[in-house]
């Protein structure tokens, strides 16, 4: 791992500003961790700020990181034909950069996201665990939920989903080292181009959005994804499994009643 020459390093993860990744990505971890999305050293985040990446370390208990743990890197400086040897703006001592991280650049580079979310929610993964025993299906699909309207139509795309439409989240399979599902989450962007989310199997989900706040919270209009609404959609799915009830079905026929 190289460390490009900058003059004061630490300038880069220091600042009062809470919305500064370098405080925001600690502060959301730990956020993360209350709703069980990030247990243990499993699940992270990053931000991206313009060409500025910041990152956590591997296998820090992410609820506990400090600013001071972050690792900074500029997208531009990065190597493609040289994507294992990335060169960083800013490294903590005593750590290693996420394994997540070449997943992250992923979503940054290839759908131009500004963060980018890991969780090992139990929704996601009992989601994909039910896929798994439905023929090792690999897609998650669910329509006729309110909830689906928070979903933006897709990459590039203008507006957002309809009630009646359904949303798709591709299924990856996990493998033992997490850099290793790289190729298969790019593979995954290329065949569902409007999908703003990836399921892992067994693991977990990456999401993107292009902030920070895309990310997390809006999902009120186009190119914004949420990631309180997919894990609601998860837990709903698997609510829905346990009553018997179809996660696909087909009402856009009924219209509504007056009386
Ligand atoms: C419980 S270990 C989990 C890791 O292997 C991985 O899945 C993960 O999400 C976090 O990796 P890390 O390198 O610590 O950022
Ligand atoms: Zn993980």
């Amino acid at each position: 791992m190289a460390e490009a020459a900058v003059e004061n390093p630490d300038q880069l993860i220091t600042s009062t500003d809470p919305e500064h990744p370098a405080n925001l990505i600690p502060s959301l971890c730990a956020k993360f961790w209350t709703l069980g999305w990030v247990t243990g050293t499993g699940g992270g985040c990053s931000i991206r700020d313009d060409n500025l990446v910041y990152l956590a370390p591997s296998g820090v208990q992410k609820e506990l990181m400090k600013p001071t743990d972050i690792y900074v890197l500029s997208l531009k400086d990065q190597d493609p034909a040289h994507k294992q040897q990335r060169t960083y703006l800013r490294s903590p001592p005593t750590y290693k950069p996420s394994q997540c991280t070449p997943l992250f650049l992923a979503a940054f580079t290839r759908r131009g996201a500004g963060c980018c979310i890991h969780t090992h929610s139990h929704w996601a993964v009992l989601v994909t665990l039910l896929l798994e025993a439905k023929g090792n299906s690999k897609v998650f699909e669910i329509n006729n939920i309110e909830q689906i309207k928070g979903f933006g139509k897709g990459f590039g795309k203008v507006g957002n989903l309809g009630y009646h439409d359904t949303l798709r989240i591709p299924v990856i399979e996990n493998t033992p080292h997490e850099e290793d599902l790289t190729e298969y989450l790019e593979a995954a962007m290329e065949e569902y181009p409007d999908t703003y989310a990836v399921l892992v199997r067994r693991h977990g989900v990456y999401v993107w959005g292009d902030n920070v706040h895309k990310a997390k919270t809006q999902c009120e209009s186009a190119d914004k994804v949420s990631i309180y609404s997919l894990d609601y959609l998860f837990q709903l799915a698997v609510e829905m499994h346990q009553l018997g009830l179809p996660w696909i079905s087909d009402i856009a026929q009924i219209a509504p009643q007056r009386s």
